[in-house]
Order: structure tokens, then sequence, then C-alpha cells
């Protein structure tokens, strides 16, 4: 093995510069030219890429985004696209390629691996979706800046007082995964939580805002992921069952931006630097993760077969924590 390549896909996560430092290193403290494929599957599309050697990496383990950028593409999907990826893979006399990214990244590596491109992934999503891995690098920094405007929203709403109790609606990412909006309730002081996993409740939510202001609280904060609608609808409903009006934040691009965590960044140098060292052994087809706190590999196949396990007890816990 002499030359490997390694991409960012999908949406950026913050850690994924620390990724591509771990890569770069571990292959060239194994004597292996590293090539950064830019902007995802584009890269391959297009045969965009440089090479990487340290000095490319010193210093980026702190910086958020990812400096060989990242992209989505259906043009990969396509049968013409994915045989110019191919055909430029083999041009590149690659040997094999890191694939760091989510759900849609891994589809795509399995599609490689089985028109015999040796690949080994990385999970690389804030939304946390992702099987073979409790953790996906960027989650930890997204929750982190959740939880930080849950904090802000929370000071401003135990100090100002109004003739009605003040409700606030915040949304946060997550199309399909309740991930960041259920660990970041369990986080912060929120008193409703709404996810795209399970039906939603408003009267539930509205009941227990109110028995809360029977009891003496004059504000209230709801957590909702994306996934569940859009923040003003959400607002809508609850006004109608509560009476005034609902302070509305929408997160947005936020949670994918800034510097990655401590924890994040210690995950990406694990799991890059690993990923190289599965193809260095000869490994192929896996996905690296974190699962109780050691680094381990899953089978590609098994990564994109099966749907991230709903955490239920993690949501009843919630529940209390939001009672
Ligand atoms: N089923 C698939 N087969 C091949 N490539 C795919 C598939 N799904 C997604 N991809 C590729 O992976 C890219 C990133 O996927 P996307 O779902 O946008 O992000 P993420 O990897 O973060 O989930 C897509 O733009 C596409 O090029
Ligand atoms: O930046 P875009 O293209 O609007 O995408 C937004 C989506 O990307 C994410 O931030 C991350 O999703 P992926 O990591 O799966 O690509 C989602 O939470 C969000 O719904």
């Amino acid at each position: 093995m002499q030359r490997i390549g390694v991409l960012t896909s999908g949406g950026d996560a913050p850690g994924m510069n620390a990724t591509l430092r771990a890569v770069v290193k571990a292959g060239t403290y194994h004597n292996l030219e590293v090539l950064g494929i830019e902007a995802g599957y584009i890269g391959l599309l297009e045969k965009r890429y440089r090479k990487l050697e340290i000095l490319d990496v010193e210093e980026i383990v702190s910086y958020g985004g990812t400096i060989i950028k990242t992209g989505r593409t259906k043009e990969f999907q396509s049968e013409t696209g994915f045989k110019k990826a191919l055909a430029n893979i083999k041009n590149l006399e690659l040997d094999g390629l890191v694939v760091i990214g989510g759900n849609g990244s891994m589809k795509g590596a399995q599609k490689l691996v089985d028109a015999g491109v040796k690949v080994i992934g990385v999970p690389g999503t804030i939304d946390n979706d992702i099987t073979g891995t409790d953790y996906a690098i960027g989650f930890d920094t997204a929750c982190n800046i959740v939880t930080e405007t849950v904090d802000r929203i929370l000071d401003t709403a135990t100090s100002l007082v109004g003739d009605t109790p003040r409700v606030f609606v915040i949304e946060v990412m997550g199309r399909h995964s309740g991930e960041i909006a259920m660990n970041s309730t369990l986080a912060g002081s929120v008193d409703g939580l709404l996810i795209p996993e399970l039906e939603i409740d408003y009267d539930e939510v509205a009941d227990n805002l109110k028995r809360k202001f029977e009891i003496g609280k004059n504000y209230g904060i709801i957590l909702m992921a994306e996934g569940v609608g859009k923040v003003d609808d959400i607002s809508r409903e609850l006004e109608m069952r509560l009476g005034y009006k609902i302070r509305e934040t929408l997160l947005g691009h936020q949670q994918r931006g800034g510097r990655p965590t401590f924890f994040d960044r210690v995950l990406a140098s694990k799991l890059g630097a690993e990923a190289v060292n599965q193809l260095v052994k000869g490994e192929n087809a896996k996905m690296v993760g974190i699962k109780n706190n050691k680094v381990e590999v899953t089978d590609l196949k098994v990564v994109n077969n099966s749907d991230k396990e709903f955490n239920d007890k993690d949501y009843k816990l919630n529940r209390i924590l939001c009672y």
C-alpha cells in the first residue's frame, strides 16, 4: 500500500479537520502518500485533489469545517457518474480510501467497495444518526452549541417578567433524528421535547407547561428537532393551547460551525488514525466507531442495513426531567 485518498462528504461536522489531521499523520507514519479528495464525491467525479502533508494539517485540529471541503452530489449516484469516479480512483492509483461522513456517505462507500475499491468509513455527522458507533464526530460540538443556546435563553426567560408566562421554542437540526434535541434536553433546563421519531402530542406539551405554571414557574423552554416541522407551525399549535404569544429561535447552521470540543477532537483523532491502521492491516469495507468507550470496527454492510436504535431509556428520562 503506497497511496491512499481521504474525503469528507455530506454535511460538514466540527472535528472533520481533526480527523484529517489524524489520517494524514497516521498515513505519513506508515509511509503512505495521502491525497485529499476535494468536496466529497464531487472530487472523485471531477478529479479534484491535493496532496496532504504534515504541514497541511499541523494546525487544523482546532478548526471547524473541513479544509478539503465536503459535498453532496446526485451525479455520483448515477451510473455514468459512478463510472467516472471509479476511473478517476484507478487513474490516481489509490490503494485505499477513507470516507468521512454520515449515512449517505457510507452508502456511497459501500458502492465503491462493491466495485473493488478498498474503503474504510469514519462517522462524521452532527446528527449522530449512524449505527456502528455511539457517537459520530461533530455531534458533541453541536450539542454544546445547543446547550449554550438553551442556557442563554434561560437567562432572559428567568429575568423578564410579564403578564403571562413567557414560552420559548427552539428548533435544532435533525431532519430524521432527534438525537441532538434529546441529548441537549438531558443537558439543559428544558420543559418539552419534540422529535421526529415520535408522534407529537401538543396537548401533553401544553398541559405540562400549564401544570408548571400552576406550581409557580413563569416561563417555559421547548426543544424541537427540525424533522417535526417548522418552528412557527409548532409555536402556533402551542399558542392555540396556551392562549399567548410564543418566542421562536431557529438555531440553524450555527450548530455546524465553530471549534470542535475536546470530546470531538479526541474522537476524531482516534477514529482517523484507526481508519488508516485498518487499511494498513489490509482491512476493507468497515466503518470505525466508538462503542462503550472503545474504538471498534463494524462492517459497512451492517452500518448501511440498520437504523440507529432509538434510545427509549433516554427519552423516558427526558420526560422525567421536563416534568
Ligand atoms: N445510496 C447512495 N449510493 C451512493 N452514494 C450515495 C448514496 N446516498 C448518498 N450518497 C452520496 O453521499 C453524499 C452524501 O450523502 P448525504 O446523505 O448528503 O450526507 P451524509 O453522508 O452526511 O448523510 C451524497 O451527496 C451522495 O453523493
Ligand atoms: O446544510 P444543508 O444542506 O442545508 O443540510 C442541513 C442538514 O444537514 C445536517 O446538518 C447534517 O446532516 P448530514 O451530516 O447527515 O449531512 C442536518 O442536521 C440538516 O438537516
